[in-house]
């Protein structure tokens, strides 16, 4: 028996990056989470504490924080990318590099003369993400977002189940459907360029939610399953998307007790326990996912 050292990766998690762009009088705000890993054979390091293949974790907040005042921040997928081929064609022993992102959305403060040139307020809670990874077989770009608070107040059943011994559940044809939606989208390409990625995320996130509203669900697992599927479909580009769904039961409160009815108008929503509706859907001709899905610290 012989113990080995098996995958690992190594990086600095979270620099918290705020970029502005000043070269007028109406700035722009640009404002990260970057988390940073490198790749390769750093064995020495782990097995015999050998630093000299290392390029501290230090040194990759510091990359990070130059390349923001060097490079374009807007759209992140691109800045991610440059930063990854920088370690991966600089750095001699990184064979590949995964930058993960997560951008938190500002809106200008409106006033009576109009929006404010420099005064923002943070918007929701939905948070734009993007994984990048830059490796000998290609690049890969994981766009996505998470933390979208959706519902629906009709338009939405779940019967005729499966049912036991232990089943308790009613069936039901109008129901309140709500989660907080994870989606990640995956395009992948031998050298990814000339894609507009802004463009991309409110395109997927648009159609997405046109078919969370206009769909008639009869599962969350229906509606994922279609709201991939248009994805795909308007941007071909994309080989994948993944798709994550807590369901966030909304129970009809029983009123009988007070001699009232309740037409789905009051609810008690539970925040757990929660059912979590998890789908792959993809193209059967896509490029091979890679690393794509190897995570580090930012995204997992
Ligand atoms: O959309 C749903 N899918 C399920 O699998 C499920 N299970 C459950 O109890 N409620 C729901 N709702």
């Amino acid at each position: 028996m012989a113990i080995v050292l098996g995958s690992n990766q190594y990086g600095k998690a979270e620099t918290r990056l705020v970029r502005f762009v000043r070269d007028s009088p109406r700035h722009q705000i640009t404002d990260l989470n970057v988390t940073t890993a490198l790749r390769g054979d750093f064995s020495a390091a782990y097995l015999d504490g050998d630093q000299s293949a290392v390029l501290p974790t230090d040194t990759q907040k510091n990359s990070a924080y130059v390349w923001a005042k060097t490079h374009a921040v807007d759209p992140i997928e691109e800045y991610g990318l440059s930063l990854a081929r920088h370690f991966v064609e600089d750095v001699e022993p990184v064979e590949a590099a995964r930058i993960e992102i997560e951008q938190f959305g500002w809106t200008r403060v409106v006033a009576q003369d109009g929006e404010h040139d420099h005064t923002w307020i943070r918007s929701g809670q939905e948070v734009r993400t993007a994984a990048v990874t830059v490796e000998a077989g290609g690049e890969h770009v994981v766009q996505g977002l998470k933390d979208l608070v959706v519902l629906k107040s009709t338009g939405s059943a779940f019967k005729d189940f499966l049912t036991d011994e232990y089943t308790t559940l009613r069936p039901t044809d109008d129901r309140v459907m709500a989660t907080s939606l994870v989606a990640r989208w995956r395009v992948s390409g031998d050298r990814l360029e000339g894609i507009d990625w802004n463009a991309m995320y409110v395109g997927v996130r648009a159609v997405m939610l046109e078919r969370f509203a206009n769909l008639h669900s009869l599962a969350l697992q229906q509606t994922l399953w279609h709201m991939g599927r248009a994805a795909i479909e308007a941007y071909p580009q994309i080989a994948e998307v993944r798709l994550k769904a807590p369901n966030k039961h909304h129970f009809l409160v029983d009123f009988s007790a007070f001699d009232l009815e309740n037409d789905g108008e009051v609810f008690h929503a539970d925040d757990r326990p929660y059912g979590l509706i998890e789908a792959t859907v993809e193209r059967d001709d896509g490029p091979p996912s890679g690393d794509a899905w190897r995570f580090s610290a930012g995204l997992a």
